[in-house]
């Protein structure tokens, strides 16, 4: 492919682009969110076909990326000049647009996590390239088409069916400007190292291995039927599912039998059919992975709540396994139907267990108890605490991640930012 072709025609569209206002830009999202409302069955059906997803999760993806980019469609401008008071007659921040700006996307999502970071960078300005998954390049190629169904200038967001050995290639032009990755923790490390090399900026959201804390005031009822979705929606491949469930002691013998009997509800189905809430992982090597990790972990001391019984090539009854500090398990993620139990006698032990890993995107608490709520909120190490309810991203509020899971802000008013250049003016006139 020829790169720099699609990099020159990028650049000539953006030297349009950031000069239109705002409010017009904000326009062509309104057209796009239609676009994306009307052929929604379509598109759903191309994720599901690519990766698997049941179908019902498909259509939800579609569902929640038009909602995300009506949002932006009808967002205050934070972009424009900010008036700073200070001795001279003009001092403001500019918010400029950086440029062309790279997204290298993951398969689990193929139009939420494209679009969530697209939407942002093109509303400020930016036009976009995406190389995104070898097994979701229809997806890709839909979402281009999108762009141009709903009259955006050529180039604003092309879609690259590329491999990885062109990212080089495309971070050292000078005319892009940044890269955003949604991926594995090699993955961002590999993209970032690159990006730093040539002075680029870079936005990581990477992996997890979140707690979903259940304390022995909680409604845990409630917890034990919202914890196996948490975990289970997209047959456990997503970034800020629910990975280990640590309870209370004291309430481990109510809440474990109906967590099991919730979990066990999610049997692998076809994902055409409207019923089915599990499905086969994306890719055969995936399950590969997953069946090691849960073979390390047992013979590290792990035991078996409920085995992970591997029925085809990417296909799995989804497990449990209780797990002790230590187990060096724990310092992964584990990217499939197979959940992590642990037990801890009081708060701050529990705080210790989920804190005690690489990661940190997303952790759950439930209490009925606001101290309890306090304490946990201010000490865990992750982007989101969410209370009462389990982890997921919203639109409206900033998504990212701490430690090992990345650096840089997703969605809400926030994300704007990420990919402009702020500019002083100072002086008098
Ligand atoms: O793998 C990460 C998926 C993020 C899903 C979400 O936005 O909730």
């Amino acid at each position: 492919m020829d790169l720099s072709k699609h990099i020159s025609s990028a650049h000539k569209t953006f030297s349009v682009w950031k000069k239109l206002p705002f409010r017009e830009r904000q326009k062509f999202l309104l057209k796009l969110a239609e676009v994306l409302e009307k052929n929604k069955g379509r598109y759903a059906a191309t994720i599901t076909s690519e990766m698997h997803k049941p179908i019902t999760q498909s259509i939800a993806e579609i569902e929640k990326s038009a909602g995300m980019i009506k949002f932006y469609a009808t967002a205050e401008n934070v972009l424009k000049p900010e008036k700073i008071k200070t001795e001279f007659t003009v001092s403001e921040v500019h918010y400029d647009a950086m440029g062309i700006i790279l997204g290298v996307m993951p398969w689990n999502f193929p139009f939420w996590q494209v679009l969530r970071f697209a939407i942002p960078a093109i509303l400020a300005g930016n036009v976009v390239l995406l190389k995104h998954a070898s097994i979701c390049f229809g997806s890709g190629d839909e979402i281009e088409n999108a762009f141009a169904e709903a009259g955006f200038p050529e180039s604003v967001f092309q879609n690259l069916r590329i491999g990885h050995d062109e990212i080089r290639e495309i971070l050292e032009n000078p005319l892009v400007r940044g890269v955003s990755l949604t991926g594995s923790e090699k993955a961002g490390g590999t993209v970032a190292a690159l990006a730093g090399k040539n002075i680029k900026k870079s936005v990581l959201e990477l992996g997890g291995s979140d707690a979903f804390i259940i304390l022995e005031d909680s409604a845990f009822e409630k917890a034990a039927k919202e914890g196996p979705w948490a975990k289970l929606q997209n047959t456990g491949q997503i970034c800020n599912a629910a990975k280990r469930f640590i309870v209370h002691e004291k309430v481990e013998k109510d809440f474990v039998p109906k967590f099991i009997e919730e979990y066990t509800s999610y049997q692998p189905a076809d994902p055409m059919k409207k019923d089915t809430k599990l499905s086969k992982m994306a890719r055969p090597d995936l399950a590969d992975d997953l069946e090691k990790q849960y073979k390390k972990a047992l013979k590290n001391g792990a035991e078996i709540i409920l085995p992970l019984e591997r029925i085809s090539e990417n296909e799995f009854r989804p497990g449990i396994i209780l797990v002790k500090e230590g187990n060096p398990v724990l310092q992964e993620e584990l990217f499939g139907p197979l959940a992590i139990l642990m037990v801890g006698k009081d708060d701050e032990d529990i705080l210790k267990l989920a804190n005690d890993i690489p990661f940190g995107l997303g952790n759950s608490v439930w209490t009925r108890d606001k101290k309890r709520a306090q304490y946990f909120i201010e000490n865990l190490e992750s982007g989101t605490v969410s209370i009462n309810k389990a982890t997921s991203s919203d639109t409206r509020l900033p998504f990212g991640g701490a430690k090992s899971s990345g650096y840089g802000v997703e969605l809400s008013l926030h994300a704007l930012k990420e990919f402009t250049q702020i500019k002083t003016v100072v002086g008098n006139i």
